[in-house]
Formats: C-alpha cells, structure tokens, sequence
C-alpha cells in the first residue's frame, strides 16, 4: 500500500505552547486510523494539519511525498473532512451535497448525489433548508457532502458526537462501504474507543500532543504495550 502521509519530527505551536510533538507518524494508503486520547491531546490539531488548513512551525508533513507547505490545489481537494460541528450552507440539503461537485466544476451531479443522498437516507429532506434538520440529519449531510467528491482522504473529528444510535450506525455503516469499496484512507478522532474498535484498523493513543502508542486494532485494546494506553482502554483517566 504505501504511505499518503508522513510525519517527522512534527510540532505544531499555540502562543509559544507545542499542542502536537509527533516524532514520527506514517498514515498508510488505504486504512482506517483512529486517534483516540483525552480532551485537549492534540487531536483535532492534527486533523487540521492532515487537512492543509494549518501548517507545523517545525519538521515536515508530507501527503504523497510532497511537502504540505507547497501542496497543489487538486491534491488538497482530495481531502475531505467531516467536523463535530458541520457547518453547512444556508441551502436546501441538495444543494449542500452537490456544492463541492459545483466547486470543482461538475455540471452534471445528478446521479451521484441522488444516490448518496438514498445511502443517507436524506431523499425526502432533499428540499429541506440545512437550519431545519436535526443533528443527526445534519451531520449525515455532513457525510454525504464529503463522500460525494470521492475524496482519496476522509477526516472525520467526532462524526457522531451526541448522535442517536440510529444515526451512528448509519455513519459507521457508510464510512466502512466507502473504504471498502473505494479504498478511501480514513483518520477517525473519536472519544469512544467502542467506535474505534469497530471501525480501524490501527489505533493510536494520543496525550499531551505526543503519541503514546500506535498499533493494529487487536494489539491496541487486548494487549497494549503502554500502561496509560492500558488505563485509557479500561476507561480510567490518564495524564
Ligand atoms: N487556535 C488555537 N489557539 C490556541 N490554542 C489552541 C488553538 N486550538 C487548539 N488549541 C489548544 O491546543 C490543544 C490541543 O487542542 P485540540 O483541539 O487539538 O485537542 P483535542 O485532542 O482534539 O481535544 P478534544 O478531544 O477536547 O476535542 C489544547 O490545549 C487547545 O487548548
């Protein structure tokens, strides 16, 4: 498979402070990685430095070998990110999933979006405004949007934060069809490690910016090398 993304010796700064200390952080092309780790890790950070839409103060990024800092306009399009808090447009939900097929100049987005929208379940909301929908159907929309652009890259931060467990299973279900079937490369952040058991393939521990620990799915939560990655699967607090 290879690697879509590299990290070395990466830091991210806030004010001064390092919220991301990665030694080195290979993403393979093709899996489902889930971050997991407590509140203020540095997770979210990360997601926005896979996404282009931060840059480190040191060390290097690189997606497909070439270094973030110069990465071309069609390959940033073929990351795509799904966040806790989707901001959609103030449309109908047709046209906040077909506006990213508009963006990169598709015409023709007819069939591709109604069968998203069907996968969805989100046909009968089509002429719906976004504001209307609760946050179950908003964030399916969310999904839907970005699954739409066959993005190569799918960053999702929290996808089913407070969501009912009709719409978390409709989430995960879509999210394990699209890798199946397209071999989309996914970076899952999630808080629930039950949800990251049952969608990666590799888990990583994240705390205080740095990794803790990474490692295939069973390794990680039946016998995990590090103590706080131990504690954290038992649902203790960790530091
Ligand atoms: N724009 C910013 N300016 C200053 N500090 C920031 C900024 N964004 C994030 N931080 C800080 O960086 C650290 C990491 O934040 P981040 O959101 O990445 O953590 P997280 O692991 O995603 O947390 P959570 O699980 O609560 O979402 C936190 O201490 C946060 O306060």
């Amino acid at each position: 498979m290879g690697a879509i993304y590299e990290l070395d010796t990466l830091k991210k700064l806030y004010e001064g402070r390092a919220v991301l200390d990665l030694d080195r952080l290979t993403i393979e092309r093709g899996e489902i990685l889930a971050m997991v780790g407590p509140s203020g890790a540095g997770k979210s950070t990360l997601l926005r430095l896979l996404n282009f839409l931060e840059t480190p103060e040191q060390g290097e990024l690189r997606y497909k070998g070439i270094s973030a800092v110069s990465i071309p306009l069609e390959l940033r399009r073929q990351v795509t990110t799904v966040f806790q808090h989707p901001a959609l447009l103030r449309d109908n939900v047709e046209n906040n999933v077909t506006y990213g097929l508009r963006l990169r100049g598709q015409r023709d987005c007819g069939d591709l979006s109604q069968t998203i929208l069907k996968r969805m379940g989100l046909e009968k909301l089509r002429r719906s405004q976004a504001r209307t929908l609760s946050g179950g159907e908003a964030q399916r929309v969310a999904l839907a949007r970005a699954v739409v652009i066959q993005p190569e890259v799918l960053l999702l931060d929290e996808p089913t934060a407070n969501l009912d467990p009709y719409n978390i299973g409709l989430i995960e279900d879509v999210v394990k069809e699209i890798h199946q079937q397209r071999g989309v490369t996914v970076v899952l952040v999630t808080h629930n490690i039950f949800q990251a058991h049952r969608l990666a393939d590799r888990v990583g521990l994240m705390l205080n910016g740095g990794l803790i620990e990474i490692g295939p799915s069973s390794q990680f939560f039946e016998d995990p090398r590090d103590p706080r990655t131990r504690a954290f699967v038992r649902g203790e607090m960790i530091y």
